[in-house]
Formats: C-alpha cells, sequence, structure tokens
C-alpha cells in the first residue's frame, strides 16, 4: 500500500529541513501543510500563541495529550530548559512512529518522553510509572470528546496544582464544548479564550485554564 499522509509529510521533514534544528523542521511541517497537504497539527498561528504560553509559564514539568506526527512537542519542548520533563501521549502507532522520528530530526528526543497508549489508562499511572508529582503545563490535543473526562482523570488523580496551565486545542473546530463550558464555570480555573485560525481560514482557538489549586 503506498505511503499514508503522515509519512509524506514525515519524507519532505527528512528531505528539506535541517537535522537538529527543530525550527526548520516547524517551517517544513507547515509549508507542506500549506503548499502539498493539510494536516491537523496545530499549526503556526495557534503554535505562536502555544509558544508565548510556554514562554510566559517555563514550566519544569509538561503533559501532552496527543502526540500526532510530533509537531506542536517540537514546537514546546524546543522553548523549555535543558532539565524541563516533557511526556507526550498518543494512542495510534503509525503516527507515533512518525513522531519518534520527526522529534529524532529535530534532535529532540532525549528531552521528549513518547508514551502508546490511551489517555484515560495513563494518566492514572503518571505519578508511579514516570516519577511526577504534578504538571506546571498541560496541552490537550486528542480526541475532542475525551478533553471533558481527562481534565477530571488529571484532577482526581491530583496532576494538576496551583498554577498548572492547561491549554486546550480546537475549542471552536471541531469543538469541545463541553470542556469550554466546564473549565470556564467550575470555579477551579481562571479561563481565557485565545482565537486562532486552523490553515488561516476556519475560525478556532484554544483555551487557556490556569488551575486554582
Ligand atoms: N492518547 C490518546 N488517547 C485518546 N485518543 C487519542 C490519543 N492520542 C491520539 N488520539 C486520537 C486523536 C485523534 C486526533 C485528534 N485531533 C483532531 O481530531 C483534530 C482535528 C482537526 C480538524 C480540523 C479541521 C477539519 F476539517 C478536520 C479536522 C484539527 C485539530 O487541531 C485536531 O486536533
Ligand atoms: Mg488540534
Amino acid at each position: 500500500s503506498d505511503m499514508s499522509k503522515e509519512r509524506r509529510v514525515l519524507q519532505y521533514v527528512l528531505q528539506t529541513a535541517s537535522r537538529g534544528d527543530p525550527d526548520s523542521v516547524l517551517a517544513a511541517v507547515d509549508k507542506y501543510g500549506r503548499e502539498k497537504e493539510w494536516n491537523m497539527s496545530v499549526g503556526d498561528e495557534k503554535g505562536a500563541i502555544l509558544d508565548r504560553f510556554v514562554k510566559e509559564r517555563a514550566p519544569q514539568t509538561m503533559l501532552e495529550l496527543g502526540t500526532y506526527m510530533g509537531y506542536s512537542a517540537v514546537r514546546m519542548v524546543r522553548l523549555l530548559p535543558q532539565g524541563a520533563k516533557f511526556i507526550t501521549v498518543e494512542v495510534n502507532q503509525d503516527n507515533a512512529a512518525v513522531a519518534k522520528e520527526i522529534i529524532a530530526f529535530a534532535g529532540l528526543q532525549d528531552r521528549i518522553i513518547q508514551v502508546l497508549a490511551e489517555t484515560a489508562e495513563v494518566i492514572p499511572q503518571l505519578k508511579s510509572k514516570f516519577n511526577v508529582e504534578s504538571f506546571d503545563m498541560v496541552f490537550i490535543d486528542h480526541w475532542k470528546d475525551f478533553y471533558l473526562r481527562d481534565i477530571k482523570l488529571l484532577e482526581q488523580n491530583k496532576l494538576l496544582r496551583k498554577g498548572t496551565v492547561v491549554v486546550a486545542d480546537n475549542i471552536i473546530f471541531p469543538g469541545a464544548p463541553d470542556y469550554a463550558d466546564y473549565v470556564r464555570t467550575c470555579g477551579k480555573y481562571e479561563s481565557t479564550f485565545h482565537e486562532g485560525k486552523i490553515n488561516g481560514k476556519k475560525p478556532d482557538g484554544m483555551e487557556k485554564s490556569v488551575y486554582r489549586g
């Protein structure tokens, strides 16, 4: 069978980006998405907003739900201090394999822990298996109808603390209305919406929710 779209993106990155240069890897994924085939990575418009959140929080421990091809992992880890712990969870084996190669090409493999699992299974194991006390920052970008279930799992497993910044992609499209309603009204978060288009045209945005502890 011919290769998947994700494999075509990987091939383009390997052929056009510079090994060990995360910015060139991000630029290659964005360029392929603009000129050849769109892909559901967070992209450069919302990515720039994410950059700002990471720089402001300077997290020592970070969790990502939904690795996909590793674009947002490369994007965020390139801004983290050397000793920071970054864990990213992906359920799709093929996409996780593509992500592993993209992350390695960017030279960030020693700074990213990739986990192949359903989020609901791994969240309760993070403290014991990955020696995590709590997260300074979380990026949620997996199945939209799992966002609410998983932020409640993070709360129940005491993985959030006062000041943890939880960022969720796709609040408008494909949409996570139950999640948005929860973080905005439950009283446990200081929540703000940050608009960012998909592929320069489709209205979307990310919710930034700071846990009150
Ligand atoms: N560890 C785990 N546990 C559970 N599910 C897990 C998982 N790891 C992965 N998944 C499964 C995630 C599947 C991808 C989720 N993302 C999306 O579905 C997504 C779709 C769009 C989109 C936009 C315009 C369109 F026209 C069409 C689609 C944009 C985005 O930014 C998206 O993030
Ligand atoms: Mg997304």
